[in-house]
């Protein structure tokens, strides 16, 4: 009987998530014939689904754990527990318009429609957070107060004010401006989408990544917060390695007290002697953007330089769930 369900996304993000998990459970397996896959351990239950839907089905408690994006979380207004930054899937929330539109910001745009009375629409997958973001707008909020946009679906209409139409996409939401929409929010990941539509960003609302989620409920189950607190070990590891190298370097006795002073980076280094009389190796662990500025100080001092990347460095002393009751 398994112990914790998971929930991992299908889509954009899938292949950056299940590279992490192979790194992280060493094993995955049952991926491209099955929705269901399996991790090196069989406590965990694996689905893969719409990261869309992955807030709501933890926050119910379908699962106990979650990776999806931030912005889908906001969007749902899940009420679940954010344990871990896995720093993938990385994009920008933007409203973008028609590279002609003289705006320059979204409170110019609103203030100028408001004030020559036409309806601006805007398409987005994000209708809650489009939403929002709009009524937060200190020009929209001159204009038309506490009114909700009218959001519109193939379903349903809801929202009173008439002015700003919030209409649904289902992707391409690109293609739509100019003729179909005057605005779009959307996410950006290169760039490169919005550009070759003519499109220009005249706000940024929100940075998204995707993280690891919880339910509630599930991390108050001794048994599971166990588990749980296993999978952030292993998960935090890789995101935690992907920034480091292992370095190994061989240095003349007479030149270790220097290389140690001269690199501050080597934090704790292991310093053994060598087979050779006179000679020490030097293993650490380094920052990733430290490496280019020490290997001219090494080049001068030390020998044999091996670099590895380190597949998980575990925090393992700090995990703990002590914030989340
Ligand atoms: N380049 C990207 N394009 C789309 N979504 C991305 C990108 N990078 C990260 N994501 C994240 O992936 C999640 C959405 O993934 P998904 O693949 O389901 O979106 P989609 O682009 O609408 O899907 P699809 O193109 O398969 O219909 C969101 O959390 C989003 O922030
Ligand atoms: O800034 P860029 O690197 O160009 O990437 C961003 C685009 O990628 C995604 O679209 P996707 O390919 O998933 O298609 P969709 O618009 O149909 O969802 C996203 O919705 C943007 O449109």
């Amino acid at each position: 009987m398994p112990t914790v369900k998971f929930a991992v996304p299908k889509g954009s993000i899938e292949e950056v998530t299940f590279k992490l998990l192979e790194q992280a459970w060493q094993h995955v397996s049952g991926r491209g014939r099955t929705y269901r896959v399996k991790l090196g351990d069989p406590e965990i239950d694996v689905k893969i689904l719409r990261p869309q839907e992955i807030p709501t089905y933890v926050q119910e408690g379908f699962y106990d754990v979650g990776i999806t994006g931030r912005d889908w979380i906001l969007e749902a207004k899940a009420d679940v527990e954010v344990l871990l930054d896995l720093e993938i899937g990385r994009v920008k929330q933007v409203i973008a318009v028609p590279s002609s539109f003289p705006y320059k910001s979204l409170d110019e745009m609103i203030a100028d429609f408001a004030k020559t009375g036409r309806t601006l629409r805007v398409s987005s997958e994000y209708l809650t957070t489009t939403s929002m973001h709009l009524k937060s707008n200190a020009a929209y909020k001159k204009a038309y107060g506490n009114a909700d946009p009218m959001i519109i679906t193939p379903w349903l209409r809801v929202g009173e004010n008439k002015k700003v139409e919030i209409f649904l996409s289902f992707g391409a939401t690109e293609a739509k401006p100019p003729e179909d929409v005057d605005a779009i929010f959307d996410i950006t990941e290169t760039g490169t989408t919005l550009a070759q539509n003519n499109l220009k960003i005249i706000d940024t609302v929100a940075e998204s990544t995707a993280v690891l989620v919880a339910n509630k409920k599930s991390l108050k189950d001794q048994t599971k917060r166990e588990k749980i607190a296993d999978m952030i070990a292993l998960l935090r590891g890789v995101v935690d390695g992907r920034k480091k190298l292992h370095i190994f370097v061989n240095v003349k006795k007479e030149n270790l007290p220097k290389l140690l002073k001269e690199l501050p980076a080597l934090k704790r280094p292991t310093v053994s002697p060598l087979s050779e009389d006179g000679w020490f190796g030097v293993n650490t662990v380094i920052d990733k953007n430290e490496f280019i500025r020490i290997v001219p100080k090494m080049r001068k001092l030390a020998q044999g330089l091996v670099v590895l990347e380190p597949k998980q460095i575990l925090p393992l002393d700090e995990i703990n769930l002590d914030g989340y009751s």
